[in-house]
């Protein structure tokens, strides 16, 4: 370089450097020796202040033994240029100071240091974007299998790690916020063995300083040592040198707790540490609400599983239900296919769902389909799903039963009314374990367990070729045959104090006893109609009588069930022609009972006798004119 070479060249050469230079150290160690042959120095050092300690960051010329640190600590001090004897050291931020040997007049002194000043704030600026954009992609990298966690304290620990690993810092902590008890639970705790967990009231130290006031925290290297919660070191044995505690803020703004990491390998947390775990923090955040919410989600389905199989009770005492009971136990977790026979109302439904409660697929769904409600177009459709435009109302793509079952199990009701192509379509998915929606061309793979049902003598429907003889062996591993209500014995009984004790507590009354001729009656009934029934008498039982006893005659109705009108419903009828209706054929019903005696009709349903009377007259029965009343 030539003496005539001016301040303007010198700076042009430097900032070649910060173009080809990937850090700060390389910066210097490139455009020293140049700042070093234009003044013609003997030597240069660019000292770095980390309390207690000076680090070097580069030299040019021979590096001295003793370089004068005080010196440098004077200039940083006045943040101004010191000389002594032949140094001059010369501040170029808040922490670096140049230190130079050799004569510079006090003018070159002035020029040099706004130049080095700016050309080392461009060189700092860029170092600081490379370094955040590293730091952000490591970010990504360490969150992006967060999102995926299941496990609370699994993800806690991968946090952690990820602190630790991210500020070179020696350990880091979560702590949550448990804002009923006025807690802080720290996972993973330091030294604290028993269940890893270390609970310590949100007021103290510098963590419960940080969710109160939700300003991040730096401690260490001497300043506001003592706010260091020291109690916490003893309990858990560690010694906490320097540390940085940022807070947790959810997704809607709500501080969920701290995340805190300590002792920083070499000297202390910086602001740029600060701002990579608030960034860390945010993502911990987020992926920490998720698993919050998703094993909230776990515990409340396993909650409505256990509900669901508690609710499930097979009432019975008789042989044939104990065998049924043995049987179901046995085959619940295999996964045979099974076929539950049975005429209707008998409990198939209540036997499939049993099953698939006591199987290991207790967690997944347990989906019905009534093959017998169903369109032969409608049934393709429902059990194998649709994509969108497939027909004309299929105006969304949806996933069918199959599909919705999937891990747990489909139960096929009424399967004999199915058609004979809708039988050829099942057994070839049961076949391939592979269903393709209607309209769509792709494979989709199926895990379920098949349950069927019929009320139907499916053998006889084989012979008579109504039923695919394939399929029947493949639903019919093994079979279950549920009897009739009127084969139970005193099932009966059982059962009907079962429904009519649900009932009454649902309606908040006390369940009434049925009289010795009344349960006489319930088991000589045929019971045509099976469970289901029974359940329905039950049912009315509850809601129309009132007395603490349920006579023979209040059972009047079941006989009219087999074959009277009196049980017969019209479903089109609004809910208060419904009322009428039932009101005018209960009353009827009840007077017929009582042989015509309208004071033992009116003590049966309750009422007074002038207000049975008024009632008939309100429901225009056009019957028993009180005058005609020969009774009393
Ligand atoms: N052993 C039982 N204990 C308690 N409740 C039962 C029992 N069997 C059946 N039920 C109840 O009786 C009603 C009818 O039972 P379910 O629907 O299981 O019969 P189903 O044979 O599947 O009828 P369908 O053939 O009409 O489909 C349901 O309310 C069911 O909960």
């Amino acid at each position: 370089m030539t003496s005539s070479a001016s301040n303007k060249d010198l700076a042009l050469l430097i900032l070649e450097q910060v173009e080809n230079s990937s850090s700060s150290a390389k910066f210097w160690e490139k455009s020293l020796p140049i700042v070093q042959q234009f003044f013609k120095l003997e030597s240069l050092v660019v000292l770095q202040s980390v309390p207690p300690e000076w680090k070097r960051v580069g030299h040019a010329g021979e590096l001295p033994k003793d370089p004068p640190i005080q010196l440098a600590a004077e200039a940083l001090d006045k943040f101004a240029p010191s000389r002594s004897g032949t140094w001059i050291a010369l501040p170029l931020d808040q922490k670096q100071v140049i230190l130079m040997n050799g004569s510079l007049s006090d003018d070159r002194l002035q020029g040099l240091q706004v130049m080095l000043a700016s050309i080392h704030q461009i060189v700092e600026g860029q170092q600081q974007r490379a370094r955040r954009i590293r730091r952000l992609e490591k970010i990504l990298e360490i969150t992006h299998a967060w999102g995926q966690s299941e496990c609370m304290q699994s993800l806690l620990e991968a946090m952690a790690e990820a602190a630790t690993e991210l500020l070179a810092a020696d350990r880091a902590s979560i702590f949550l916020w448990d804002k009923a008890n006025k807690m802080l639970v720290g996972r993973p705790a330091l030294g604290i063995k028993a269940d890893g967990e270390l609970r310590i009231a949100d007021n103290t130290g510098i963590v419960g300083q940080v969710v109160q006031t939700r300003e991040p925290r730096r401690v260490g290297g001497g300043m506001d040592d003592n706010q260091i919660a020291r109690k916490i070191d003893q309990e858990t044995g560690y010694h906490t040198r320097t540390l940085l505690c940022v807070p947790l803020i959810g997704p809607q703004g709500q501080c969920m707790g701290a995340f805190e990491v300590l002792n920083k390998k070499e000297g202390l947390f910086t602001d740029e540490d600060e701002q990579g775990l608030i960034e860390l923090a945010a993502h911990a955040a987020v992926a920490l609400e998720n698993t919050q919410q998703w094993q909230e989600l776990l515990s409340k389905h396993q909650l409505l599983v256990e509900e669901a199989a508690e609710g499930l009770q097979l009432i019975g005492e008789s042989a044939v239900i104990g065998a049924v009971r043995s049987t179901i136990r046995r085959i619940a977790d295999t996964d045979l296919a099974i076929l539950v026979l049975g005429e209707n109302g008998t409990g198939k439904e209540i036997v499939a769902r049993s099953i698939h409660y006591l199987s290991r697929r207790r967690d997944q769904p347990f989906i019905a389909v009534n093959c017998a409600a169903l369109t032969e177009t409608l049934l393709e459709s429902e059990l194998f799903g649709h994509e969108k435009g497939a027909f004309t109302d299929a105006h969304e793509t949806r996933a069918g039963k199959f599909e919705l079952a999937t891990g747990g199990t489909l139960f096929l009701d009424e399967i004999g009314d199915m058609s004979l192509s809708g039988q050829a379509k099942m057994l070839r998915v049961l076949e391939d374990k592979t269903i393709v929606r209607v309209g769509g061309s792709q494979s989709i793979h199926t895990e379920v367990r098949i349950l069927a049902a019929t009320n139907q003598d499916l053998g006889k429907m084989v012979r008579e070729k109504r039923f695919r003889e394939d399929l029947f062996f493949r639903l019919n591993v093994v079979s279950l045959e549920l009897p009739p209500l009127r084969e139970r014995g005193e099932d009966v009984f059982l059962l009907s104090e079962h429904f009519l004790e649900n009932f009454c507590r649902n309606m908040g009354r006390n369940k009434p006893q049925f009289s010795t001729a009344a349960k006489k009656k319930l088991l000589e009934h045929p019971w045509p109609g099976n469970i289901r029934e029974l359940r329905n008498l039950m049912e009315r039982l509850a809601y129309l009588t009132s007395g603490d006893r349920i006579e023979a005659d209040d059972l009047a109705f079941i006989n009219a069930g087999a074959g009277g009108d009196a049980l017969h419903f019209d479903f089109n009828a609004s809910l208060a022609d419904a009322t009428r209706d039932f009101q005018q054929k209960y009353i009827k019903q009840t007077i017929e009972n009582a042989g015509g005696n309208m004071s033992k009709a009116a003590k049966r349903l309750n009422l007074h006798r002038s207000n049975l009377y008024r009632k008939i007259k309100q429901l225009e029965m056009g019957i028993g004119d009180e005058d005609d009343d020969e009774d009393s």
